[in-house]
């Protein structure tokens, strides 16, 4: 029996769309607004007056900007006054995602105003580099070739964004390359990017869009995609055909993982400076990595062709780490990374879904079954050191040369510093150091390329996860292979392992080129509930 009244529920928080009023911000010179705002809410900031930016791109006056998953700030050098508020389209009543909005302006989780940042300090570096650039332009040497270090979350993308920006404002093209397989520049994860940024970038999706993703309003980039690992050559190359590139340099953004100290770490940088011929190495938020670079880089010669000629010496260089730089959780990184696998096929269907704003479109990507008896699959392995087998390739068994994959990540430098000469090279990339013979065996070519056709019968593990289609013929060597660079992305939707079909997602419809095409098993790995 219950009592009249006592049935009743009592509207809650949650089920009660919270109505927000918006916000009006008002920001002092040098300061900023950080703000991070959940997947499945969506805040609207508009510019009512001044000038701001967000990770270096201007904010244009009265435009509405949404964001969602987002954890960003709001700059200022001369003061500006914003106005925050929810956006209609993250408010979903039948699925409950009020219950995100959190409590701050607009229902941000979290946002505050803060005095003091390392603004001055990046933009200084951005003059001094743009000082290297006009010596280039006059002494006909190439640009600055910018090497960016630091542990996680210690604001090395975002640092990257902010160079690239206010180079891109002034007219320079910089070529910005990102190493880190976890998040991708412009592409799905488990790609390694080299894009030159011609135009602005895009506040709501912080490096933009590329032609894969569809139209946007923003000019799109155009990225030249690896998946991993990544030769470098090609990146060189393409500086050396672009003029406007060739003098403004390179941005190289790493993962996190590289400054931890890990043994193999050292390795890997000496790697990307050699490569890259880096003449500028920055270090955000660790003084131990600033000292082991400035050690073994301060006022050497870069290692590019003309160095001797030009006196070309690498500098290093110590930024203070932001106070706003948060810690992304690994749920919040996994959304991230599914948000933007999402939209490359999809665009924004769902307002709750992803990184992308409403005014971005919808696309169709269009279903196909394939063969799997003819399709040239190849799938990423590593060659034991036991013996000659070829074990399927798995970052968490690899205590060496894992630093550019996702997981761990103590801070061991020191022993690093040690152990490095022990240190087993980046899988694929032959001729790092002379431990590639002792730590592989005897090599012949291919067994240095940790590739391996899969044949029949069809995995069923093929099931959602993504395969990226190579510019390489379906007849390439496994090292043509590991070269090519990366024309589209399929998403196995469905196996069939007794008929021997795949049913994949494409996005653009047509008979599938004839290309090798390469699993990404291991990273991003599976993806599930792409669709329905
Ligand atoms: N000034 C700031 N205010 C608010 N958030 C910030 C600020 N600077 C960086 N962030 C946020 O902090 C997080 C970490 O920054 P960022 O991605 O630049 O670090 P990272 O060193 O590149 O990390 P990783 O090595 O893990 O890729 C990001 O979500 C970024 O948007």
């Amino acid at each position: 029996m219950s009592l009249p009244g006592l049935g009743l529920t009592q509207p809650s928080e949650e089920r009660t769309p919270a109505v927000v009023p918006p916000s009006q911000i008002v920001l002092n010179p040098g300061t900023e607004w950080r703000f991070e705002v959940a997947f499945g809410h969506r805040i609207k900031v508009k510019l009512l007056s001044g000038t701001a930016e967000l990770f270096g791109t201007e904010l244009a006056e009265l435009q509405t900007y949404t964001f969602t998953g987002t954890k960003a700030a709001i700059f200022t050098w001369h003061g500006c006054e914003i106005e925050v508020s929810p956006s209609d389209t993250g408010v979903n009543p039948t699925d409950n995602t009020t219950s995100l909005a959190g409590q701050g302006a607009g229902g941000c989780q979290i946002e505050y105003i803060a005095e003091e940042t390392p603004m001055v300090e990046y933009a200084n570096l951005h003059f001094a580099l743009e000082t290297m650039r006009e010596e280039a332009q006059e002494s006909g040497k190439d640009g600055p070739r910018v090497l960016l270090l630091g542990p996680e979350n210690a604001g090395k993308t975002s640092l990257a964004k902010i160079l690239t920006s206010y180079a891109t404002k002034i007219g320079r093209q910089p070529l910005v390359v990102n190493l880190d397989p976890t998040e991708a520049m412009l592409s799905v994860p488990g790609t390694l990017t080299a894009t030159a940024f011609r135009t602005m970038l895009d506040i709501e999706e912080g490096w933009g869009s590329s032609p894969m993703s569809g139209p946007s309003p923003v000019p799109v980039k155009l990225p030249l995609v690896y998946s991993y690992p990544l030769p470098t050559l090609s990146t060189m190359g393409r500086m050396a055909e672009d003029e406007d590139a060739r003098e403004t340099g390179i941005i190289v953004d790493t993962p996190g993982l590289l400054s931890t100290g890990k043994p193999g770490s050292l390795e890997l940088i000496n790697h990307i400076v050699t490569e890259f011929a880096i003449t500028t190495i920055v270090v955000l938020g660790s003084e131990r990595l600033y000292s082991t670079m400035v050690k073994q880089y301060d006022n050497k010669l870069s290692s590019s062709s003309t160095a001797a000629a030009f006196d070309e010496h690498v500098s290093v260089l110590k930024l203070s780490k932001s106070g706003g730089c948060v810690d992304r959780d690994a749920a919040f990184l996994k959304a991230t990374r599914e948000g933007q696998i999402r939209n490359y096929f999809f665009g924004d269907t769902n307002p709750t879904s992803g990184t992308m704003a409403p005014t971005t479109v919808t696309l169709s990507p269009h279903a196909q079954q394939l063969d799997f008896a003819s399709l040239p699959l190849y799938s990423y392995t590593v060659t034991s050191t036991a013996d000659e087998d070829d074990d399927d390739y798995d970052p968490s068994q690899l205590n060496t040369s894992d630093s550019f994959l996702p997981g761990g990540g103590a801070d061991n430098f020191s022993q690093a510093s040690h152990d490095h000469d022990r240190a087993v090279p980046l899988p694929g990339i032959v001729g790092l150091s002379n431990d590639a013979s002792t730590s592989t065996g005897t090599p012949t070519p291919s067994s240095n390329v940790p590739l391996k056709k899969v044949l029949p019968p069809a995995p069923s593990m093929l099931a959602n996860t993504l395969l990226a289609i190579t510019h390489a013929s379906s007849t390439a060597s496994p090292a043509d292979i590991r070269d090519a660079s990366i024309m589209g992305f399929l998403y196995v939707a469905d196996v069939d392992v007794e008929k021997g079909k795949v049913r994949v997602l494409a996005p653009v419809g047509g008979r599938m080129p004839s290309r090798a095409v390469v699993w990404a098993k291991r990273w991003p790995g599976e993806v599930v509930g792409l669709v329905g």
